[in-house]
């Protein structure tokens, strides 16, 4: 039996990104693959890709998707738990007597309620972590209590994991009540995996080496990233120029026109991802640290974000010196040259991206495991700054000014840019024929092969 590889994310847009991308380059690779997507996100976008089949399952929101749950998301979580798990093993029975069979499932840690679905249907179930080999790391030894928070002005550093202080720690591990749900599924993501599980994590060996190694003490753990598209990589996929699934639509022309009037590392590309909602005094702030940064700046902010904007006149110069999109095309905004420095909430997929196409950061991480990502770009990669915060737990406009001319333009900034090459060039080597993690592909389809043989 051919091997065929069932793919389902958490249906939010950072897990989307990096299933897809992995999809992508196993079906160039050989096996075919479907990605299971939200029926609401099947009908609301328009999905360009010719190397992956998508198929939908219900999710309990067809109609508004988690959009309709912004103001309980707990609940929306327990729809995708229950209707989902439904809905998605309808989808496996009816694929199950086509001519095309599943062979395989990979399943985000963020729904390990997919293992005991699949499991009925004899196939092999493999973990896929967005998240990084560190932040998993965390995870798993602090939900086995095998690693503590350390007490305030104290370090750990355990299990391949540099020296991290308390607040370097993921957010959910403070078990402060917040989002109970996420904090849930964060925290028991790694409880499924077995000894011999595979778990796939969107990193590179060279990018976390330590971490990697105590990780395979526990599991058939490797790293297949960064899950960047081949276009902007190793450029072996063909036909990859729609790369990705936008759940909101790219302004993708004013940003790249915008872009193409500015000189080279001149500007200043600022976003907080899919998730984040920045208190409206930080917004503020970080609109008039901009201005103060005295650069050119393209900034994203969501439309539902975009009320807690001052007005244009307070923070951006004449016509030209910023911009403001709802949504952008944040690889290609990346990759081009007028880019000098991206301010990011530290989401690893925006982390890896940075890192990816070689562009310094300035750390802004707002929570779950954006802190210890960005504790990572600052002190391990050397790629960026990571800013402070006042005891409101507000970065000051002065702090986010500071930190973008150290970037930009400090001495440090020199050495920075050298670590930001150096870790572009790592990650593309990583990707492309005999890189580690293209060695790390070989082998798991080769696995998938196998294992299709068993099945039949
Ligand atoms: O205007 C934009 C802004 C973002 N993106 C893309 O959206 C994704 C955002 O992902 P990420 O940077 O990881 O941020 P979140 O959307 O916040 O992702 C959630 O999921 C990640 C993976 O688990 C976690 O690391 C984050 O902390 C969590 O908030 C990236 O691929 C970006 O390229 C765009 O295409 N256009």
């Amino acid at each position: 039996m051919a091997p065929h590889v069932l793919i389902l994310p958490f249906p939010v847009q950072g897990h989307i990104n990096p299933l897809l991308q992995f999809a992508k380059r196993l079906s160039f690779k050989g096996p075919k693959t479907t990605l299971a997507i939200t029926t609401f996100i099947i009908n609301s976008i328009n999905i360009q890709t010719d190397q992956v089949s998508c198929a939908p399952f219900s999710d309990g929101y067809d109609d508004t998707g988690l959009n309709g749950a912004r103001d309980n998301i707990e609940a929306y979580f327990e729809s995708l738990r229950t209707i989902g798990s439904k809905t998605f093993e309808e989808l496996i029975v009816k694929q199950m007597s086509s001519s095309c069979p599943f062979t395989c499932m990979v399943y985000d840690t963020f729904v390990p309620w997919a293992v005991e679905i699949t499991e009925k249907y004899g196939l092999p179930c493999v973990a896929f972590s967005t998240q990084s080999c560190a932040v998993s790391s965390i995870y798993y030894h602090f939900n086995h209590g095998l690693l503590d928070l350390p007490d305030s002005g104290a370090t750990v550093s355990s299990h391949g994991l540099v020296p991290l202080e308390r607040f370097d720690f993921p957010s959910f591990t403070f078990r402060d009540g917040s989002y109970p749900a996420l904090a849930g599924l964060s925290l028991n993501q790694f409880n499924a995996p077995q000894k011999s599980d595979w778990v796939l994590f969107n990193s590179f060996d060279e990018l976390e080496n330590e971490v990697i190694k105590c990780l395979k003490e526990h599991w058939n753990a490797r790293t297949i990233g960064p899950t960047v598209p081949s276009k902007f990589m190793d450029k072996r996929i063909k036909g990859d120029e729609n790369y990705t699934m936008n759940l909101l639509k790219p302004e993708r022309d004013l940003c790249i026109n915008w872009l193409n009037k500015k000189p080279a590392n001149s500007t200043v590309y600022v976003s907080f991802g899919s998730f984040a909602n920045l208190q409206e005094e930080q917004t503020q702030e970080l609109a008039l640290g901009l201005k103060q940064s005295n650069k050119y700046f393209l900034w994203v902010v969501r439309a539902s974000e975009q009320d807690k904007l001052p007005r244009r006149e307070e923070f951006i110069e004449g016509e030209d010196k910023g911009l403001i999109v709802a949504w952008s095309p944040q690889l290609e905004i990346l990759n081009h040259v007028a880019i000098g420095c991206f301010l990011t909430h530290c989401g690893w997929n925006s982390t890896l991206e940075g890192l990816s196409l070689g562009v310094p950061m300035v750390a802004v991480p707002q929570w779950t495991d954006q802190p210890t990502n960005a504790k990572y770009v600052e002190d391990v990669w050397g790629v960026g700054v990571k800013v402070k915060v006042d005891e409101k737990k507000v970065v000051r406009r002065d702090e986010i000014s500071r930190c973008i001319k150290e970037v930009m333009d400090a001495e440090r900034s020199e050495e920075i840019r050298r670590n930001a090459r150096k870790w572009k060039e790592a990650a593309k080597q990583a990707l492309c024929e005999g890189g580690t993690s293209d060695e790390n592909l070989n082998e798991f389809v080769e696995f998938l092969n196998a294992s299709s043989c068993d099945i039949n």
